[in-house]
């Protein structure tokens, strides 16, 4: 008799063993429904040996319901799983789940019913305001119901009522169909010698079909692109699939287009916020081993590639490859692993690599290839610090007298500026002025920002949102509120008061929230319909505007406040990559970095040029504190709605504390943010050496606890965010 042995997609469940009946066939990887009292559950059928559960005789299994329609995943995925849930202190079955993230493409069947407005329908004399408000909104949409109804802002039942009535129609859409092929001879460039050389190198790699990591190390504007687009055009040739995975969904579209340009066919996408019958159908192709490249975001990691050639992380230095929930992993450390499972070549790009990286390159562990210059012949932009303690800009404003004379010479010679602001809304901070009130987030320790294109206060860490009020609620007073300080909205009206005549492109991820967005503003932005860009981080990389020879960094400061060890690494990477936009077409760039420290190591690093120096002040800084990659860290955040309860779990993990030569413990202290989402926080930090077997440790000394329910402990490995 045959029995297989199940990772169950239920956390809560331990491992099950089951019969497999003698007309199924089932192998490692296959994914499968077992029945589980009056339920069923899905599972994935296991290596036994590597997947310890308690035996159970032969008599007692329960048959197998049915295999789905799906290939088995592969194993290097599979080992993938393993070593991630390992690691992470994650359950398998959650890090499972990330592979298996369509659970439409999980029940095979290839047509799936979408809808649309009917085109030329009548519109009937008589509306309900939901069914005009869905004819407006809906116009050239299709999808599931579900999706438009939230497009739309209606509920389903309205749209069903319009089914009937005629004005939308069910369409049968083909999920499974083919992607065009992409072609590694469409627009081959000509490189230049660096750029070559490098491109050799990777090529090779793909070629040779085995582990070899790669850090590509390129200034702004080098063509680090262009360069391992020639490792992803011999993957092409040879059959293997590509991934390539960008820090924000936001970049995608910019990088579509330019994978367009040299491939003749988009890539295909995946990301979290595809509808779901594109998810369905790009993860098919990707298990299929049709989708030849995939560009996505962290989430395209652990997809079920059969024959992955090639994994490039792009602008690898961004945090936002660690993920803060679920699993909190990191994708770019998880790609190495998967290289290495899958035996490939893996390549992490970036102009500012993280330390981390840097240090492993340093090592000879990651082979470095570097290119210094910038492509065709452009050269690095100027740097001028600008001291607000020297040039104050005037009261209420934020833009100093030299950084606007400047703008407005840009906006004579009809060229572009950026001015760059980390910080989304219009002020960060609303008072009251007559009784002091401030305005803060009712479940976050938090103060609310202010919008004033939505006329709305937000909090930016639960996205709580509140109409902004015309009177002080604690005085009673009206007209009495004042805005502090600036954000990116705040900026954009400065400029428009300094140069009325200019055009202004805010780029924030509440203005650029769709695809469609951010095609048009790229599109603005390249045909010189800008004149100004005023943006968050969103606008620092990848972008490439050969007019713009202006960058204005309002508030270089901003990222040290308050920082981690980490926050001088991430504002030297933010401040050189904006700085990075300036200049990269024929005209040279120049740009203002304004600061109240020009003597921070951060601020001297940037306007020397000097990033080997940076590096190695923060390298020593680091080695000093045991701080990764030196040493390694981890956290415990424990939380609960009730304060109490959050304290005595945070100290009774504190109590039990290991004493170990090795492993220092820190706290437990409320976090800096102690409350979030209705959850108080608390934390303690662990730093280790690297002798130590820091997960065992954590594993062994939080599984002998028990807490009440309402309590949620949480483990983040190799952490970036200290809040
Ligand atoms: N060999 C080449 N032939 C033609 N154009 C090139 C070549 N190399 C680079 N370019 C162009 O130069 C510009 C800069 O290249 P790219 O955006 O790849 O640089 P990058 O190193 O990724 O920069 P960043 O890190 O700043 O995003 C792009 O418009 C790119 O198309
Ligand atoms: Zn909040």
């Amino acid at each position: 008799m045959k029995r297989a042995r199940l990772l169950v997609m239920n956390s809560a469940l331990p491992v099950l063993d089951y019969r497999v009946p003698a007309d199924m066939a089932v192998e490692h990887g296959s994914v499968v429904i077992a029945p589980l009292g009056p339920r069923q559950v899905m599972g994935i059928v296991w290596e036994a040996d590597r997947l310890p559960g308690e035996e159970v005789g032969d008599n007692r299994l329960r048959n197998l319901l049915q295999v789905l329609p799906v290939p088995p995943l592969p194993a290097p995925l599979r080992r993938l799983i393993e070593w991630t849930a390992d690691y992470y202190c994650a359950s398998l079955a959650s890090v499972a789940r990330m592979a298996l993230s369509s659970t439409a493409a999980l029940q095979g069947g290839r047509t799936m019913t979408e809808y649309r407005l009917v085109a030329g329908a009548e519109t009937p004399k008589r509306l309900t305001p939901q069914r005009a408000a869905a004819l407006e909104h809906l116009q050239g949409a299709q999808g599931t119901l579900r999706e438009l109804a939230e497009m739309a802002s209606v509920t389903e039942a309205v749209l069903r009522g319009m089914v009937g009535a005629g004005l939308m129609e069910a369409v049968q859409v083909d999920l499974d169909r083919p992607y065009p092929p992409a072609d590694p001879a469409f627009a081959q460039p000509t490189l230049s010698d660096g750029q070559q050389a490098a491109a050799d190198e990777m090529v090779e790699a793909v070629k040779a079909e085995s582990f070899a990591p790669f850090l590509l190390d390129g200034v702004t504007g080098s063509g680090k692109t262009e360069t391992y687009f020639e490792a992803v055009a011999e993957a092409i040739r040879r059959g293997r699939q590509t991934l390539v995975m960008l820090p924000e969904i936001a970049l995608t579209q910019n990088f579509l287009r330019r994978f367009e340009a040299r491939f003749g066919v988009t890539p295909v996408l995946w990301h979290s916020s595809l509808k779901s019958a594109e998810r369905r159908r790009a993860w098919r192709a990707i298990a299929s081993g049709e989708a030849q490249v995939v560009v996505g975001a962290r989430s395209a990691l652990f997809l079920p590639y059969p024959r992955l050639g090639l994994i490039v992380v792009d602008e690898a230095h961004e945090t936002s490859f660690k993920q803060d929930d679920g699993v909190r992993y990191n994708a770019r450390d998880v790609a190495v692993i998967r290289a290495r499972f899958e035996k490939i070549p893996v390549v992490l790009a970036s102009a500012t690599p993280a330390l981390e990286s840097l240090t492993l390159a340093e090592a000879g562990v990651y082979k470095r290839i570097i290119l210094p210059d910038r492509f065709g012949g452009a050269q690095m932009p100027d740097i001028h610090i600008l001291n607000l303690i020297d040039h104050p800009p005037e009261r209420n404003h934020w833009i100093a007298p030299p950084l606007v004379e400047a703008l407005k010479q840009r906006l004579e010679r009809g060229e572009q500026s950026l001015l760059f602001l980390n910080r989304r809304g219009y002020a960060p901070l609303t008072l009251c002025r007559s009784c002091g009130h401030r305005f803060q987030c009712d479940i976050c320790s938090a103060w609310l920002v202010e919008h004033r294109l939505s006329k709305r206060l937000s909090c930016h860490h639960c996205g709580q949102e509140q109409p902004m009020p015309t009177a002080c609620p604690e005085c009673g007073e009206s007209d009495c509120l004042i805005a502090c300080g600036p954000g990116v909205e705040r900026i954009a009206d400065e400029v428009a008061q300094i140069l009325p005549e200019a055009r202004v492109a805010l780029v924030t991820s509440d203005t650029l929230n769709t695809p469609d967005k951010v095609a048009e503003f790229v599109s603005a932005a390249e045909n010189k319909m800008v004149d100004v860009i005023v943006g968050t981080q969103l606008v620092t990389k990848g972008y490439h505007f050969p007019d713009l020879t202006l960058v204005g960094v309002i508030d270089a400061d901003l990222g040290l406040e308050g920082g981690d060890l980490r926050a001088g690494e991430r504002s030297y990477q933010q401040i050189a990559q904006v700085a990075g936009r300036a200049g990269r077409g024929a005209k040279a760039g120049e740009v203002y970095i304004q600061t109240r420290h020009p003597t921070a190591s951060v601020i001297a690093a940037l306007a020397a040029n000097d990033r080997d120096a940076f590096y190695a002040a923060e390298a020593e800084g680091r080695r000093s504190a045991g701080a990764p990659p030196f040493g390694r860290w981890a956290a415990i955040i424990i939380s609960s709605e009730e304060e109490a309860e959050a304290k005595e779990a945070a100290r009774a993990i504190g109590g039990t504390r290991p004493h170990l030569p090795d492993v220092m413990v820190l706290g437990p202290a409320p976090a800096p943010l102690s409350l979030l989402r209705g959850r108080y926080r608390y934390r303690l930090l662990i730093n280790a050496k690297r002798s130590a077997e820091l997960q065992k440790v954590l594993r062994e000394w939080l599984g002998a606890l028990t807490f009440p329910q309402g309590v949620r402990v949480s483990i983040d490995i190799d952490p970036y965010s200290f809040v």
